[in-house]
């Protein structure tokens, strides 16, 4: 079966993506920009067949950035078909091709497996699933409190309680662990973190997810989260009809009731006490929350949409993104000491630094940056050009053809990145004229409808960090191998991570 369906391609298959040549120079069919623009016909395509077998067989369901690899940079060239009728595209050109011509209000595709959810139960649509001018109305909304600098930089201090939370905790787990200085399952405790960050700006209270014993409404979201999450990918793959045949239908609309049953029981709290402020002529404080309630324009059932949505992409990403950073920092001990260097001598010691401080440090921002290079975190997305026929790479596309952005395969570009596994923070502190080209490396999206929670989520990953470093040292544990990643919408570990955090204020710190 293998040999019918990759003729003379399988041997590729056999070796480890993490050392395969990847250039864009691969690109056996791509035309010239001198050649007459060819049209979706002639572009080389993956056939359904071969994409199940790549999926379901060999086990790429789980590792679609490495199939991505494979499939863009060895086989196919950076555009073709993908098996899905979509256009795959996996170099930085053409990657700022489609974006450059994207539509006013740009479009990520087919979300109806979200939508479904939200018109069966009655909720409105958040900033993911909305559409069109009302999805641009919301935004500008969502916008002014949120991805304008100077308005995240007023969450400073709601993160930075939530960071020296997470720092005691992690003094405890050190002190509770047989060698004094063990974490084990990093990943998990900086979700934790993640959510009580993200959760105390959105609902202006706190969950208790950095408590000894978290309580147990906190923990059956989070389980709600990852069972929604893992049954998604099934559910978009699959046709409509089978939903109510296989069990994962059932598990994904669970894991959904989930998350909209605690959202919306910690709006309505909100909601209760504004009311009664306003009952007693008390000034009605708060930030987001409030901020949206106050917003006459919104209805209720948006804002359980809305609020909920920026509450699940704003988990998941941060905490996969921190955990992938003290990944690299244990196993780089060089880079790790150059921070520590910087966050000193930009920082005054044992002070809690502001918003805007620690937004300024370069060596900082540059190791955050590599690591989104290395493990965006959102290794797919997508738009569906609608407004006008578009040319990309010298093929003509139709209106309303969907793109997927291959942003694994774009960022371990070599010609781009040269060595592009190997985690260099340096790469990003050149001078502006010799940064790598811009559209290789978009963890955040790009335009109107690029990440709205960006600036919120670099802030909780400098402070966390910042705090980290200044007071541990971050070593690895030397009983664990090599770490792969696997799709999970995002990318995340392949296994949990323990790691040692040693007390730079003992002896013992090197
Ligand atoms: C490391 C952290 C994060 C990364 C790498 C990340 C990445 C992304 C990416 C790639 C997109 C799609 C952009 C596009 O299509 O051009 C996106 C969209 C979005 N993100 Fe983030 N994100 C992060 C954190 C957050 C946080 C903390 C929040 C919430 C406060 C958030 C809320 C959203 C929302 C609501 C959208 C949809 C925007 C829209 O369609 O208008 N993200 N994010």
């Amino acid at each position: 079966m293998a040999v019918w369906l990759f003729p003379r391609r399988c041997w590729l298959l056999r070796y480890p993506v993490a050392v395969a040549h990847v250039s864009s120079r691969v690109t056996s069919s791509f035309p010239t920009f001198q050649e007459k623009p060819r049209s979706l016909a002639d572009l080389p395509h993956v056939s359904t067949m071969e994409l199940i077998y790549r999926m379901v067989f060999q086990g790429f369901y789980n590792r679609i950035h490495e199939l991505q690899v494979c499939q863009s940079k060895q086989q196919y060239g950076p555009i073709y078909r993908d098996g899905l009728k979509s256009v795959s595209v996996s170099s930085p050109k053409l990657l700022e091709e489609v974006l450059r011509k994207d539509d006013k209000f740009p479009s990520r595709g087919d979300m109806s497996a979200w939508k479904d959810y939200r018109d069966m139960k009655g909720f409105g649509y958040g900033p993911f699933t909305e559409e069109g001018e009302r999805w641009y109305s919301l935004r500008q909304l969502l916008n002014k409190r949120m991805l304008h600098l100077k308005s995240s930089l007023q969450y400073g201090g709601t993160i930075n309680e939530v960071v020296r939370d997470f720092t005691k905790r992690i003094q405890y787990l050190c002190q509770c662990s047989p060698t004094g200085d063990r974490v084990t399952d990093v990943a998990n405790e900086l979700y934790l973190f993640s959510l009580e960050s993200i959760a105390s700006i959105l609902f202006e209270a706190r969950l208790g997810c950095l408590e000894k014993d978290i309580p147990a409404g906190t923990q059956d979201f989070i389980n709600a989260i990852t069972q929604m999450f893992k049954n998604n990918p099934a559910v978009f793959i699959a046709p409509k009809w089978s939903h109510n045949l296989l069990p994962y239908w059932r598990r994904y609309i669970a894991g959904w009731d989930g998350i909209f049953t605690f959202a919306k029981g910690l709006i309505d709290k909100k909601l209760e006490a504004i009311q009664q402020c306003v009952e007693t002529s008390l000034d009605v404080q708060g930030e987001y929350l409030t901020y949206l309630l106050s917003n006459t324009d919104m209805s209720m059932k948006d804002v359980y949409g809305t609020i909920t949505e920026l509450l699940l992409a704003g988990v998941d990403t941060t905490s996969n993104t921190l955990t992938w950073t003290l990944h690299q920092l244990s196993r780089n001990p060089e880079i790790q000491n150059r921070l520590y260097k910087e966050v000193s001598t930009f920082l005054p010691a044992d002070q809690s630094p502001s918003a805007t401080e620690i937004t300024q440090i370069p060596y900082l921002r540059a190791v955050i940056k590599e690591v989104l290079r290395m493990y965006p975190v959102v290794p797919v997305n997508g738009r569906v050009v609608s407004e006008n026929s578009i040319s990309v790479g010298g093929y003509q596309f139709p209106k309303k053809t969907p793109f997927l952005f291959c942003h694994y395969a774009i960022s371990h570009d070599e010609d781009t990145f040269p060595e592009p596994f190997t985690f260099k923070p340096e790469r990003w502190l050149r001078d502006e004229n010799s940064l790598p080209a811009a559209f290789g490396s978009l963890p955040f999206g790009f335009g109107v409808r690029s990440c709205v929670g960006r600036r919120i989520a670099e802030l909780e990953m400098y402070m966390v960090l910042v705090h980290l470093i200044r007071q541990y040292e971050i070593k690895p544990d030397p009983a664990m191998g090599e770490l792969r990643a696997l799709t999970r919408t995002v990318l995340i570990p392949e296994q949990p991570i323990n790691l040692h955090f040693v007390d730079r204020r003992c002896d013992n710190a090197a």
